[in-house]
């Protein structure tokens, strides 16, 4: 039987509202009787219930005008993973979520919901049903996801029942959907260059992907049942279709479903990853004299050709978290919602 959940205020912002899971969350709020302040660097849409505030999260002043009277905020701002400025990553992920901690704390702001990743226990190498309890990476497989573990350590440090500043983290991984601009556009992107021909591996590794409105039920759900006595406190909670998928299954199934070739041939891993961290050194030298970017990063060969699943227990149990949208769902509605990105259009 669906949890029926009672929500305790009927305000909230969203910081990073104007993006792809933003959006999502932002409509999905609304549509449960929200009043949102979006705050963001961009506006990209307008919606009847919500007020936008356009500035950088950087700015102290800028965010305590979005967040007066704001019971609970979610923040899921941050640079795009695939940018190569770490300075940027510093900037917006680090200190950038030290402000959003110290505007929501000078606002009496009550609950913080940070987006953080699965990706921060990642190193590119297997994990097979993950727990939270995995240490954070070691050596994070890029500056994103390094950016990522020192945020999410920010966020569950700074929550405090005698301040009565309660925080909590939920990690989604590969999350897609309508109007994602990162995970189709890319493949599609690189299958028109005809660079989706190759299985990188022999294509048994299982990957969790997440359809967007799951990931956006899993932060209503810790935002709803985070309080003073419940477990969620300063945790963090893995949100996926809990539906591990073989990696290449899935990229096949969306190119096949948009009208292109699946990927057949195969090639060994330490070759592809070997000479991904060859060009990526390359285009570092290079970069004085021309800004090249290789489709095939070490990050993406290592997502691409590793097993990375992760256990959703914690999150049903405190939660009582189900993805209400299955993966085969989830991806007949991805492909329907990308007629532009068709073969042929
Ligand atoms: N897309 C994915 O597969 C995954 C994403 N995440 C996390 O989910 C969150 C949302 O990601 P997406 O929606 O995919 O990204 P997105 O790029 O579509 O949205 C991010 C939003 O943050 C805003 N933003 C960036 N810098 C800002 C600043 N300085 N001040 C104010 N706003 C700023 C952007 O304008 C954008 O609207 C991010 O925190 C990301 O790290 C986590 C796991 C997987
Ligand atoms: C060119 C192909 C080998 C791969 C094309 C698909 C990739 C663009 C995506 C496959 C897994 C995705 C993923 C992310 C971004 C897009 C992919 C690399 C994240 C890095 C986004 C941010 C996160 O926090 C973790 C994600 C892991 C999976």
């Amino acid at each position: 039987m669906a949890t029926r959940i009672r929500p305790s205020s009927k305000r909230c912002a969203v910081i990073g509202g104007s993006g792809f899971l933003g959006r999502h969350l932002v409509e999905r709020l609304v549509g449960r009787g929200y009043t949102v302040s979006v705050f963001d660097i961009r506006q990209a849409y307008e919606l009847p219930g919500v007020t936008f505030h356009q500035g950088d999260l950087c700015d102290k002043q800028a965010l305590l005008s979005a967040l007066k009277d704001v019971p609970i905020v979610f923040h899921c701002a941050s640079p795009a993973p695939g940018s190569d400025d770490r300075a940027l990553f510093q900037r917006v992920n680090i200190d950038g979520t030290r402000t959003v901690i110290q505007a929501c704390l000078e606002a009496g702001v009550q609950k913080l919901i940070l987006t953080s990743s699965a990706s921060v226990v990642f190193e590119g190498t297997d994990i097979k049903n993950g727990k939270e309890d995995l240490p954070y990476a070691k050596k994070p497989i890029d500056y994103y996801t390094a950016t990522k573990i020192q945020q999410e350590k920010l966020v569950l440090e700074a929550c405090s029942k005698e301040k009565g500043f309660l925080t909590v983290a939920i990690r989604p991984h590969g999350i897609f959907g309508p109007r994602d601009p990162q995970l189709v556009p890319i493949l599609v992107d690189s299958a028109r260059r005809g660079k989706m021909k190759f299985i990188i591996g022999d294509g048994s590794n299982l990957v969790d992907f997440t359809y967007v409105e799951n990931v956006v039920h899993g932060h209503i759900l810790a935002a709803e049942h985070l309080k003073a006595e419940s477990p969620l406190c300063a945790q963090a909670y893995h949100i996926t279709n809990d539906e591990p998928v073989r990696f290449w299954d899935f990229m096949s199934q969306v190119l096949v479903g948009l009208g292109y070739s699946a990927p057949r041939l195969h090639l060994p891993y330490a070759l592809v990853y070997g000479l991904s961290l060859l060009l990526w050194l390359i285009a570092l030298v290079l970069r004085p004299l021309v800004h090249i970017k290789p489709t095939f990063t070490p990050m993406r060969v290592a997502l691409a050709g590793t097993h990375h699943f992760y256990s959703c227990a914690r999150a049903k149990q405190d939660l009582g978290y189900r993805p209400p949208v299955s993966l085969q769902e989830a991806i007949a509605r991805t492909v329907e919602s990308y007629p532009h990105l068709r073969q042929g259009a």
